[in-house]
């Protein structure tokens, strides 16, 4: 982009997602849910555009210098600073669905230990938890919800390829990658992160039906 040139995003919004996505990104390292730097986070801009974290950075000390903008292709706008390895898997959510506005993805212990003990059969499946309702369309804990475990890859265009395949078949809120994390996503922070909660605890609680049932 020539300098001087207008930028093509709005700053004054990227300034307000910035400081939402900062906030949340905090609470969420200093749970524990973003170890040795690892995780990433992203708010949908416009049509266009998402502002993203940062390759890299340390999710406890996070700052504005560490969201940056990244067109639906993955590639940084207006900077020469690196986006985040998995941005791929945040872009083709915002590009598939208009109404999806943020994308959270975390390295819980929990997140990764279910992660590895559900590959097998592909998928976890929550069964009659009423906090399943913590999910945008569940109505009932009646209803079954299989949350699919992808096999995990350093080929973004791979797993996204995969995750668009299991996006054609079934309705979801979120996917594991195995040993490796989760991805959540709603139509704002605040659905994407409660979105992001129901998960970690209903998996803890898998987690803890098959260690007692051992
Ligand atoms: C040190 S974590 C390995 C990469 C990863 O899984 C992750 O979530 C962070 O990658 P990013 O490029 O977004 O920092
Ligand atoms: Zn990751």
């Amino acid at each position: 982009m020539p300098m001087n040139a207008p930028l093509p995003y709005d700053p004054i919004r990227l300034r307000h997602l910035a400081g939402e996505l900062i906030t949340n990104i905090r609470e969420l390292g200093h749970a524990g849910w973003t170890p040795a730097t690892s995780s990433n986070f992203s708010m949908r801009l416009d049509d266009q555009h998402a502002a993203v974290t940062v390759s890299g950075r340390n999710k406890t000390k996070l700052c504005e210098a560490d969201i940056m903008v990244v067109d639906f292709d993955g590639n940084p706008v207006a900077t020469e600073l690196k986006p985040s390895a998995e941005t791929l898997l945040h872009t083709q959510l915002y590009r598939r669905f208009p109404e999806i506005g943020c994308v959270l993805h975390t390295h819980s212990l929990v997140q990764t230990v279910a992660s590895r003990l559900f590959a097998p059969q592909g998928h976890v499946r929550f069964e009659d938890y009423e906090l399943q309702k913590a999910f945008v369309g569940n109505t009932t804990h009646d209803d079954s919800m299989d949350v699919p475990v992808f096999a995990n890859t350093q080929d973004m265009h791979e797993l996204a390829a995969k995750v668009e395949a299991a996006l054609d078949k079934q309705s979801m809120w979120g996917y594991l990658i195995e040993g490796h994390g989760l991805y959540a996503w709603g139509r704002d922070m605040a659905e994407a992160r409660r979105h992001l909660e129901a998960f970690e605890f209903l998996l803890a609680c898998e987690l803890k039906m098959l260690e007692l049932k051992r």
